[in-house]
């Protein structure tokens, strides 16, 4: 169909896919992802551990998207290698978090061979902003930097970066720069939540969730034009790398622009959160008017090509 595309070898009938650690941390989860009509998908971030997580209320629908502090709850990477390997049908991608660079190091070491047989693809997540006391990778250009050349030194397949969101263009050149030093980075994920924000309910006079004094990170139409302005830049500063979009995607108007802007593939977060799987169909049939009202067959027809003025 129109919107079949392919993304580092993989046909997928459509670009769009969950946003990590929505909708996929438990088997449930995962089954209402696979039978969904996303092209892909995508499993939560893992630890080698199992984790818990933060107390709860952690995750807050919010006037203009959301807010959470999850705190990394999933259920240990064997799991989620295991469930690449019973896997079959859609493209699936494996997120992954550790605690440490030798924890990411050692996943990335034991995810090789299952990716190699399956075909999944790992996302590394330098950007979880919920994990007290673990500050955000992605904020340290010289950590980020080391971490990329150890988990590319032993995993010799393309994988991707799950990226915090920039606000200077400083930073978007010393982060494009690491990247583009580093072949084995195939694609960039831009954005993670917009970390440590402040959602506060007037009645009540309190904030909406429990962890770290209701400090946590935003989606949803917060965050569409920060979203946005990551994926232009680092697709204009890194032509060999392909980059996913996440941030603000309710519906195909969000995804057009997350692609006219460069994104190959559209992740869906707070929106998947709110509305449940069905919306993968909703934003799959506005999207194929969408592109017949605009007179484009494929994809490629149109990704990247904003204009500016
Ligand atoms: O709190 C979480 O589990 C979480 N929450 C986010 O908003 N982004 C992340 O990467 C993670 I690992």
């Amino acid at each position: 169909g129109a919107l079949t595309t392919t993304f580092l070898g993989h046909q997928v009938s459509n670009p769009f896919l969950n946003a990590a650690g929505v909708l996929c941390r438990t088997p449930e989860d995962l089954l209402q992802l696979a039978s969904s009509v996303s092209g892909s998908m995508i499993t939560k971030s893992c630890t080698v551990e199992p984790r818990e997580g933060n107390p709860e209320p952690r995750y807050a629908a919010a006037p203009y998207g959301s807010i959470n502090s999850m705190g990394l709850p999933n259920l240990g990477f064997e799991f989620y290698k295991q469930f690449a390997v019973e896997h079959r049908g859609k493209l699936l991608f494996i997120s992954v978090s550790g605690m440490s660079m030798d924890e990411n190091v050692k996943m990335a070491k034991d995810l090789l061979p299952v990716a190699k047989e399956t075909g999944c693809i790992m996302e590394l997540n330098l950007s979880c902003p919920n994990v007290p006391g673990k500050p955000q990778v992605g904020y340290d250009f010289t950590t980020m930097r080391e971490y990329l050349q150890r988990v590319s030194s032993v995993y010799d397949a393309p994988f991707g970066v799950k990226l915090p969101p920039y606000f200077d263009i400083a930073h978007f050149d010393q982060a494009a720069a690491i990247f583009n030093e580093i072949p084995q980075v195939a694609f960039l994920t831009c954005v993670n939540s917009l970390g440590n924000g402040l959602v506060i309910d007037v009645d009540t006079e309190t904030v909406a969730i429990k962890p770290k004094d209701g400090f946590g990170g935003l989606g949803g139409r917060y965050i569409l034009p920060t979203a946005l302005a990551n994926v232009n830049a680092f697709y204009r500063r890194c032509p060999t790398k392909l980059v996913v979009g996440c941030g603000g995607v309710y519906s195909a108007n969000e995804a057009f622009q997350h692609i006219l802007a460069g994104a190959s593939l559209v992740q869906v977060g707070t929106a998947l959160h709110e509305e449940g799987p069905q919306i993968f169909q909703r934003v799959v049939d506005e999207f194929a008017l969408l592109m017949r009202a605009k007179g484009y067959n494929t994809i490629d027809d149109f990704k990247g090509k904003l204009k500016t003025l």
